[in-house]
């Protein structure tokens, strides 16, 4: 029809229509192109800006059937990267913090012998300014080894670690890294007065000592370091503690109060972990506290203005102090960046730990097909009694399977298994079981105890832990049994389940409504991801990405399987079985419950631990 010559001038016009049309539309879409995600919340860059990590528990490949955390260890390091460059060119100054806890939770960290043999030497290829060490560099003797010969080294005066103590030769101690840093950062030349606090552990091996921090500060060498640095000498006190930021967990409070005695008005920035959440805390006008969550969920920013004016005020704070808790994936990244090609962003080092990550997993089979489970099954995004629920399964389904190692290990006709949920660590998502979700459901290898008591006794033992609650912590050692969904600073606050102002944020770990990268523009609520929604003391704008929250249920602290026989009576010796992990648990309970028991009581029954149990489940087809 174009032949024709009537026709051809509407042609010609309607073809410029089109291309016209077509060119705004272009001209409107590059912004989206260029920015697939605009709903992103934008970083606030200060005078001195922190990138925060902690508990990343060895998940350096990334969640690789999570889209929405699916950046590597390499990515990261390409991320930091620009921010370093960007900070730089603006005048300004960028530090990196990690806080601890980098064993147990993943297969990259936790299938080698030693612990975090492959994912030490990629945690370490990342420039951190400040670090300090977690509980779980200090359950067992080979991590602490690590610890001491790979991390502290490598990072030298960069790890600050003001209460551990490790024994570098038979009866001699000696703190683990730095117990101070004091420097100036190159751009602003901002005075730092750094220490770092693991929280009051007393699960540690007896090769390493925890100082509470009650005591630390009793004790001369702080007192003379704040002495001789008085405050026209810092701009800046930074703590980084393996100890959550709350408001409610005391150590903070008391390491605060004892600052402020030396420092009445100097800025301080705490940074926190170990309670796997992300959390904000204001102390007062000056100081705040910031968590980054766990896992590689997250990468915590934290700016800080210093030439904010000495009024109080709470506009003064915020005009001092911005967070954002970044989504640990390249859709973030590259936005904060403003980097908009993959080429481009990926810097060579990034990119060699990318490859690297990938070498250690087929080295050590991690992606090897045991299994395929037919279902999700969550920790607390059902309830436990739910189909759906992972301790419904555990106690249904895998703790039956558990048998004695040695046919010379005398059994009762009647048992109960006990398991601290806290050692269940994530999800179980349908599809392949992998060698690597044998390491991220239950990392860790613990052997199964088993002590026999009368029926009436044992059959309490599950509803006294529960009844615990956090005093059960204190009152038993300080075992921290509580699983770490229960000890959001947020839990103070009654649970509110419509998930719509969820006063703990919360993420839902479902690979079926992850996001992709390449989704549009988020504007209508029922589009947004399911993940955390985060409530802190600036409120709830901190999340980079807008999530939708989730329904949570509470978990407890233990559960059990039971085999029991209805009309025996209740004196019938009954095996109790558990982990040996909470062996001081147990023997605190059946003691509530009017039974002493002591630890010599309680034998060896199965080193089948929990993932091998898992593992063989799916091996045999049974899911
Ligand atoms: O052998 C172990 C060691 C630890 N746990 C559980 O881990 C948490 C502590 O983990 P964080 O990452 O420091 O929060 C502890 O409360 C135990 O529940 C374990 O089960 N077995
Ligand atoms: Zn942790
Ligand atoms: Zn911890």
């Amino acid at each position: 029809m174009f032949g024709n010559s009537h026709s051809r001038p509407i042609a010609i016009s309607l073809g410029l229509v089109v291309t016209v049309l077509a060119t705004i539309l272009l001209l409107r879409q590059p912004a989206y192109h260029k920015d697939p995600a605009p709903s992103l919340r934008n970083l606030e860059w200060r005078d001195i800006n922190f990138v925060h990590t902690t508990d990343t528990h060895g998940w350096y490949s990334g969640h690789l059937n999570q889209k929405q955390y699916q950046a590597d260890w390499g990515n990261f390091i390409s991320f930091t990267t620009h921010l370093r460059e960007i900070a730089h060119a603006k005048g300004q100054d960028l530090l990196l913090v990690d806080s601890g806890d980098r064993h147990d939770g993943n297969g990259l960290s936790d299938a080698t012998k030693p612990n975090g043999a492959k994912s030490l030497p990629i945690f370490i290829q990342q420039d951190y300014d400040i670090l300090t060490i977690g509980n779980h560099e200090l359950y067992e003797f080979e991590n602490s080894k690590a610890e001491y010969e790979i991390v502290a080294k490598h990072y030298n005066s960069n790890y600050i670690c003001s209460n551990v103590e490790y024994e570098v030769s038979e009866g001699v101690f000696k703190s683990i890294g730095r117990k101070y840093k004091y420097f100036t950062t190159p751009m602003k030349g901002i005075r730092i007065l750094a220490l770092g606090f693991l929280f009051d552990f007393r699960r540690n091996n007896d090769h390493t000592r925890v100082k509470p921090i009650s005591q630390v500060i009793e004790e001369s060498w702080i007192n003379d370091l704040f002495s001789e640095f008085t405050p026209d000498k810092v701009d800046l006190i930074v703590i980084n503690g393996h100890i959550p930021v709350s408001h409610d967990w005391e150590e903070l409070q008391t390491l605060h109060a004892f600052i402020r005695r030396f420092y009445p008005s100097t800025k301080i920035q705490y940074f926190g972990g170990h309670s796997h959440i992300r959390d904000f805390a204001v102390y007062d006008d000056k100081s705040t506290g910031l968590q980054s969550g766990r896992f590689c969920e997250t990468v915590g920013w934290l700016g800080i203005n210093t030439n904010v004016s000495q009024s109080s005020s709470n506009s003064e704070v915020k005009n001092t102090f911005t967070r954002s808790y970044i989504d640990f994936n390249l859709h973030s990244f590259m936005h904060h960046t403003g980097i908009t090609s993959f080429e481009k962003f990926t810097t060579p080092k990034g990119e060699h730990v990318s490859r690297q990550i990938k070498k250690a997993r087929y080295e050590l089979g991690l992606e090897t097909v045991v299994g395929q489970v037919n279902s999700n099954y969550y920790m607390d995004y059902v309830s436990i009694t739910h189909p759906k629920s992972i301790f419904k399964l555990l106690s249904d389904k895998i703790l039956p399977t558990l048998k004695p190692t040695n046919d010379s290990i005398e059994l009762s006709s009647e048992r109960i298994i006990i398991i601290n949920t806290g050692s269940i660590r994530y999800d179980l998502y349908k599809g392949p079981f992998t060698l690597d979700t044998e390491y991220i459901v239950s990392p860790f290898r613990n052997n199964w105890v088993k002590i026999t008591v009368p029926k009436k006794y044992a059959v309490g033992v599950t509803n006294v832990l529960n009844g615990g609650g956090y005093i059960l912590n204190k009152e038993v050692d300080n075992l921290h049994l509580l699983p770490p969904q229960q000890r959001s600073s947020r839990s103070i606050t009654p649970k509110i389940l419509d998930g719509s102002r969820n006063p703990s944020q919360k993420v839902f770990q479902s690979p079926e409504l992850s996001y992709s990268i390449n989704e549009g523009v988020v504007s209508e609520r029922k589009q947004l991801t399911k993940g955390y929604v985060t409530h802190d003391d600036f409120g709830d704008d901190g999340d980079d990405t807008p999530h939708r929250a989730v329904v949570t249920h509470k978990v407890p602290n233990v559960i059990e399987s039971t085999c029991l026989d209805q009309n025996s009576s209740d004196d019938t010796p009954t095996d109790l079985i558990f982990y040996d992990f909470i062996i001081p648990n147990i023997i605190w309970a059946l003691h509530e419950l009017g039974f002493e028991a002591e630890k010599s009581q309680v034998s060896f029954f199965s080193s089948d631990y929990l993932g091998k149990l898992l593992h063989e489940y799916a091996r045999n087809d049974k899911f």
